[in-house]
C-alpha cells in the first residue's frame, strides 16, 4: 500500500477534522487512536476521502504506514496523554522524524518536551491550532514553534490546510520551542477577554435595558457589520437568535450561567504576572469565569444583599446603543494591547523573536478571535515597533474616539450595580497607562516607612529614605 505523508494520533473533535482537512488537501494520512476501533470507523465514514486515510490499530502500524522521515501530529487531550504518546512514538520512530503536538499545551511542557527529544534524532514541534471543529476541518489558524528547519519540512501541509485571508495562509513559524504554544495560549487569553466583554454588554442590554434575547441578537448582528465585525460577535448574534428545541424558549435563557475553563486563560494570566506585564482585562475575564462557577454562593449572597433593582441604564436609547458598541471596541483595544504586550515580553525573555505583525496576520482568519480589527492591528504592527498597541497612531485615533463611551458605560454599570469586570479593568488599564503622574510616590513612601526599602526622588538620583523618625 502507498505510504502516508503524515500521521496523526487522536481522532477526537479536533484530530478527526484536521485529518479530513489534510486528506482533502491531497496529503495521504495515517491515523491512530487510543480507542483502537476508532481509526477504522473514521476511515469508513470519510466518504470520498477514505482512499487518502490509512487507519492503524497500533502505534507500530502507524509508524510503518508513514513514509520516512515521518511527521506525526498528536491531537489528544493536553498534559499526560501527550507525554504517553511521545513515549510510545520514541519506541517506533527513527532519525529525522518529527513529533508535533497540536493540542493546547502549556508552553513550559512544550519546552521540556523539545529538550527531552534533543539528541534522540527526533525533533519536537509545539503547534497551536485555533478555529474549533469547523476551523480544523476547513482551515484553522496555525501557530508553530520549533526549529525553523523542522517547520520547513511540514510547511507545505500546514499552508495547504490553514485558513486563508485574501489568499494569504494563516499558518506561520513563530519561533523556537515554546513560541507557538505560547502564542496560542495568549490567543486564548484574548479570547477569554473578548468573550467576557461581549457577555458584559449582553448583561447591560438584558438587565440594564430589559431587552429580550432576540432583540439583543439583532443589535449584535448589526454591530457585526461595523468596526466590531468578528467571528465572536457573529456567533453571539446567532446564539441569541436560537431557540431551545425542548422548551421553545430562547436557548440562552435555559443555559446555566456557569462557564467552565480548560486552563489556557489562566496560563496567560500566570505568564503575564511572571513576566511583569499588566493584563488586567484577561485577568478579569478569567476571574469572572471562576466567579460564574460559584453559582450556589452567588444565589446565597443575592438572598443576603438583595437582588439589584431591574433596569438602571437610561438616557437616549440610540446614543446608549452607540456607546455600548464603542465601549466594547475600546475594551477590545485595551485587551489586545495587553495580550500583545505579554507576547512581546515573552519573546524577549525567551529570545524567541516572535514576529508580532505575523501573529496578527495569521489571526485574521481561521481562529476564534478572527476579526476585521486584526487586519487593522496587523497593519499597525507592520508600520513599525511601538511600546504598546495603545501608542500605534491608528489606535491612538480609535481610542481617543472610543474611551469616553467606555467611561460612560462603566460608570452607568457601576451606578446600576451591574458587574462589568473586564470592561472596567480595561478602562482602568487605559487610564493608568496614559496617566503621566500616578500615585506610586505614596507606595514608595509607605514601603520605605515600614520596610526601609528606600525610594527614588524626582530631583536627584539614588536611593533615599524619608524622615519617618522611627
Ligand atoms: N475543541 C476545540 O475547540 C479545540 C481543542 N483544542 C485542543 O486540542 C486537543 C484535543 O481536543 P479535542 O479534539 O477537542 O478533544 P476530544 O475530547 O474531542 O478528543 C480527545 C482525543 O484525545 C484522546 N485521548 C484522551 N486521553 C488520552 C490518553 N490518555 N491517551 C491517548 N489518547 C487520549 C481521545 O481518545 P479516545 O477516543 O480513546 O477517547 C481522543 O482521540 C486538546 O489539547 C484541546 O485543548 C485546540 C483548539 C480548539
Ligand atoms: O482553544 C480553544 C479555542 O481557541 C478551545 O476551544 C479551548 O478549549 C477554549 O478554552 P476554554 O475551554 O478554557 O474556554
Amino acid at each position: 500500500m502507498e505510504k502516508a505523508e503524515i500521521g496523526l494520533i487522536g481522532l477526537g473533535v479536533m484530530g478527526s477534522n484536521l485529518a479530513l482537512n489534510i486528506a482533502e488537501k491531497g496529503h495521504r494520512i495515517a491515523v491512530f487512536n487510543r480507542t483502537t476501533a476508532r481509526p477504522h470507523e473514521f476511515a469508513a465514514e470519510a466518504g470520498p476521502l477514505s482512499d487518502m486515510i490509512v487507519p492503524c490499530d497500533s502505534i507500530e502500524a502507524l509508524a510503518e504506514a508513514i513514509q520516512p522521515p515521518r511527521p506525526v501530529i498528536i491531537m489528544t487531550q493536553a498534559g499526560k496523554p501527550v507525554d504517553e504518546q511521545i513515549a510510545l512514538l520514541r519506541g517506533v520512530l527513527s532519525e529525522n522524524d518529527i513529533v508535533i503536538d497540536a493540542g493546547n499545551a502549556n508552553f513550559h511542557d512544550t519546552m521540556r518536551r523539545f529538550h527531552e527529544l534533543e539528541g534522540t534524532g527526533l525533533t519536537f514541534i509545539g503547534m497551536g491550532v485555533s478555529g474549533g471543529e469547523e476551523g480544523a476541518r476547513h482551515g484553522p489558524s496555525i501557530m508553530v514553534g520549533g526549529t525553523e528547519d523542522s517547520y520547513k519540512r511540514i510547511e507545505k501541509v500546514l499552508l495547504d490546510i490553514s485558513a486563508k485571508y485574501q489568499d494569504e495562509p494563516c499558518a506561520a513559524w513563530l519561533g523556537p520551542n515554546g513560541a507557538g504554544h505560547f502564542v496560542k495560549t495568549v490567543h486564548n487569553g484574548i479570547e477569554y477577554a473578548d468573550m467576557q466583554m461581549i457577555a458584559e454588554i449582553y448583561g447591560a442590554l438584558r438587565d440594564g435595558l430589559g431587552m429580550a434575547p432576540k432583540e439583543i441578537g439583532k443589535i449584535f448582528a448589526g454591530w457585526n457589520e461595523g468596526r466590531l465585525n468578528s467571528y465572536l460577535i457573529e456567533i453571539t448574534a446567532a446564539v441569541l437568535a436560537a431557540d431551545d428545541e425542548k422548551t421553545g424558549k430562547p436557548i440562552v435563557e435555559v443555559i446555566l450561567d456557569r462557564a467552565g475553563q480548560k486552563g489556557t486563560g489562566k496560563w496567560s494570566v500566570i505568564e503575564a504576572q511572571t513576566l511583569g506585564v499588566p493584563a488586567t482585562a484577561i485577568e478579569a475575564a478569567v476571574a469572572a469565569r471562576v466567579l460564574s462557577s460559584l453559582k450556589d454562593e452567588r444565589l446565597a449572597a443575592e438572598d443576603v444583599y438583595g437582588a439589584r433593582p431591574a433596569g438602571g441604564f437610561g438616557g437616549d436609547r440610540e446614543k446608549l446603543l452607540a456607546d455600548l458598541e464603542l465601549a466594547l471596541f475600546a475594551g477590545k483595544i485595551a485587551a489586545y494591547a495587553q495580550g500583545f504586550a505579554v507576547m512581546d515580553a515573552a519573546s524577549r525573555e525567551f529570545s524567541w523573536n516572535i514576529p508580532l505583525p505575523m501573529v496578527a496576520k495569521i489571526w485574521r482568519a481561521g481562529c476564534i478571535i478572527r476579526s476585521q480589527f486584526l487586519g487593522t492591528l496587523a497593519e499597525a504592527f507592520s508600520a513599525g515597533k511601538v511600546a504598546n498597541l495603545l501608542m500605534a497612531p491608528a489606535f491612538v485615533t480609535m481610542m481617543r474616539e472610543a474611551h469616553p463611551a467606555l467611561r460612560r458605560i462603566v460608570a452607568q454599570a457601576a451606578e446600576a450595580g451591574l458587574p462589568v469586570p473586564a470592561l472596567s479593568s480595561a478602562l482602568a488599564y487605559f487610564d493608568s497607562y496614559r496617566q503621566g503622574r500616578g500615585t506610586s510616590n505614596l507606595i514608595q513612601a509607605q514601603r520605605d516607612f515600614f520596610g526601609a526599602h528606600g525610594f527614588e526622588r524626582i530631583d536627584e538620583p539614588g536611593a533615599h529614605h524619608g524622615p519617618w523618625g522611627l
